[in-house]
């Protein structure tokens, strides 16, 4: 069974290409970012644990639904950070747990700088948040990292995956599900998404 899924809403493939523009200047790069990520929990949270409850209306009683048991976005750093803000718009309720990593340049290896994990992580469902699986060893490391913490249920969303970072993240997190906005063709010769949307987090962060 694949565990990929591209979306294919209309709306998450105009912001991906509006995304990808060069000339999209970082206040509108940011605002996508932050819509793509909310658009694409959407799709990745259909299957949320949930438990019936029942809410006072002005009237009366009325059956409902509220989560069952606590959701954590984990934004991969820093690039991650505005997929969060979008999935803390849909799920105002969830623990944000950082986690820092940085891909050396020359080797393409993540390196791990930051982790804010809670002594005690409890969580139903993690959902990894970083715009770019491009190699893949940064979200590898992301998922290994809520696995030594206990965490069971993890999903990746990412906005732009390379085909070489989907097959690596599957072989070592078989029982993780990929949400994308995009699949790309390939990774460049420099560990690059082509054609990709260049980096992230420069991008986001007017660093570049
Ligand atoms: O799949 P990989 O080959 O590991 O590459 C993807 C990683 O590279 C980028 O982060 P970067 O290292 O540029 O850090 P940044 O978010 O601080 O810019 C991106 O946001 C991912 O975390
Ligand atoms: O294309 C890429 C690959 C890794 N990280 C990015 O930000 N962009
Ligand atoms: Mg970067």
């Amino acid at each position: 069974m694949s565990l990929v899924f591209e979306s294919n809403h209309p709306l998450v493939k105009q912001k991906v290409a509006a995304l990808r523009a060069a000339d999209t200047p970082p206040p509108a790069f940011r605002q996508l970012v932050r819509t793509l990520a909310l658009l694409l929990g959407a799709e990745a949270t259909v299957d949320l644990p949930i438990r019936p409850t029942t809410v006072r209306t002005p009237l009366g009683d009325a059956p409902g639904l509220e989560l069952d048991g606590p959701v954590a976005i984990v934004p991969i750093l820093r690039a991650g950070l505005g997929m969060a803000d979008g999935l803390l718009d849909l799920i105002p309720e969830a623990q944000v747990w950082h986690i820092g990593l940085f891909r050396d340049e020359a080797t393409l290896k993540p390196t791990e700088y930051y982790n804010k994990l809670p002594a005690h992580c409890r969580a139903r469902v993690a959902m990894v948040v970083d715009p770019m699986l491009a190699t893949g060893g940064s979200a590898v490391r992301a998922c290994e990292i809520l696995r030594d913490s206990g965490i069971r249920s993890i999903k990746f969303l990412c906005l732009i995956a390379a085909p070489e970072g989907i097959a690596r993240l599957s072989e070592a997190m078989p029982d993780v599900p990929i949400h994308a906005g995009a699949v790309d063709d390939r990774l460049t010769d420099i560990g690059f998404i082509y054609p990709g949307l260049g980096d992230a987090g420069d991008r986001q962060f007017a660093t570049g």
